[in-house]
């Protein structure tokens, strides 16, 4: 269920003079005037939702209207609600076949994903399933087998189903690749064609992201026609609502006494630490329990049983710092992370705004924090450059 705070504010914000399309686009100001299956505006209402946000106003339709897609659009504002209320108007519902296919890096994503599209689909009775690696894949088969409409994966677990022809692609007309700079540029692209090689010819294609290089929109040519663009100049990505800090720390083991000092004041509401190794991220973890501090812990080592307990805990608000990698970069939504603290600056630019985006979700205030070594000074300036932001010293810790 979503909240509102603020939502009238963040549309105002991303006025459609900040979105490039390669075509002029009908903008829809209301969810009514897409002409979406009543069941499916029943789903959004009782989710929250009242009116699209800029991206809403303009994916929607394209997608539905069956053309490939390239959406873009800054983090937190509502991606995943644009392919999902598309994927739901377009489909069958009658049949039990799996129509369509989205794919994203992380298996919490995916879990996130699958929660959405199943509450969106509520009054329609979807069958959205999460197929991701980590979990009994007996049961992921006994799961494909009852009929999912749709399957919201992870790369490589999906992949593994569809060989198995446990997954069967006869009937999908949709491929979303959600993040899919990340999937296409970071380790998943081989899987990813993989996919794409089982799926009928005719198949449709939406490449969504906050972030999409240059080189990634060439990538999609493989498996686009003439897409739909919309997207967003470099310099209108970084949200005004996050307010970007940096504290000069000097050395490496300046930074542990600068979260000491901050901590209870990322303690309001709910934070996130990046760090860039999941051995740094176990050694922080340590440190700060044995100094007193609650924090939860999480990296791809962590167990799949402990990482969903853990996203549970941090969920519900049980757990209320979580240090991790950028396993946690792209796409998470918990309204309310508050704080981002870089213990480590990325070393990728586009991570930077995925990691910040973790908090000002759907125009909620944010508090992005960057400890920077002397050395890291030169990488941050580009970072500012790069997306002409300004990110100030840390004057007094914000709370
Ligand atoms: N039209 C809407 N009205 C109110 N809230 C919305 C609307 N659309 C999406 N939201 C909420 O906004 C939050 C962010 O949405 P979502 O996770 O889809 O963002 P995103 O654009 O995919 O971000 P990221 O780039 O981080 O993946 C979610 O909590 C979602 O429920």
């Amino acid at each position: 269920m979503s909240d509102t705070v603020d939502e009238a504010g963040l549309l105002d914000d991303l006025s459609s003079s900040d979105i490039q399309t390669s075509q002029k686009l009908k903008v829809y100001p209301t969810f009514e005037s897409m002409g979406l299956k009543k069941e499916i505006l029943q789903g959004i209402y009782a989710y929250g939702f009242r009116k699209p946000s800029s991206i809403q106003q303009r994916s929607i339709m394209p997608i539905i209207e069956g053309n490939d897609v390239i959406a873009q659009a800054q983090s937190g504002t509502g991606k995943t609600a644009t392919y999902s209320i598309a994927l739901l108007q377009m489909l069958r519902c009658k049949s039990k076949e799996t129509q369509a296919i989205i794919l994203s890096p992380t298996r919490e994503l995916a879990t996130q994903i699958q929660k959405v599209v199943q509450s969106l689909g509520d009054f329609l009775s979807v069958q959205c399933h999460a197929c991701i690696g980590g979990t009994n894949a007996a049961l992921d088969i006994k799961k494909l087998q009852a009929g999912q409409q749709v399957v919201s994966g992870t790369p490589g677990r999906v992949l593994d189903m569809i060989k198995r022809t446990k997954l069967r692609t006869r009937a999908v007309k949709l491929l979303i690749l959600d993040e899919a700079d990340e999937m296409l540029q970071h380790g998943f692209k081989n899987q990813i064609y993989g996919v794409y090689r089982y799926l009928p010819t005719e198949v449709q294609v939406a490449v969504i992201s906050a972030t999409l290089p240059e080189e990634v929109i060439e990538m999609t040519s493989k498996f686009m026609a003439d897409p739909v663009r919309i997207l967003v100049q470099r310099d209108e990505l970084s949200l005004e609502g996050i307010k970007q800090y940096y504290v000069p720390v000097e050395k490496e083991h300046w930074k542990f006494e600068a979260l000491c000092d901050v901590y209870d004041k990322i303690l309001v509401k709910q934070a996130i630490i990046f760090c860039n190794s999941k051995k740094k991220v176990d050694w922080l973890t340590k440190n700060m329990r044995d100094a007193g501090f609650a924090v939860s812990c999480m990296h791809s080592d962590v167990k799949q049983k402990e990482r969903s307990a853990i996203m549970k805990e941090f969920r519900s608000g049980v757990s209320r710092v979580l240090i991790t990698t950028d396993i946690w970069a792209r796409g998470i939504d918990v309204q309310q992370v508050s704080h981002v603290i870089n213990y480590d600056l990325p070393i990728n630019k586009e991570q930077y705004l995925h990691r910040i985006g973790r908090s000002g979700r759907f125009g909620r205030q944010g508090v992005a924090i960057n400890f920077v070594r002397t050395e890291d000074k030169p990488h941050m300036r580009s970072i500012e450059k790069h997306y002409a932001i300004r990110i100030e010293e840390l004057p007094d810790i914000e709370a």
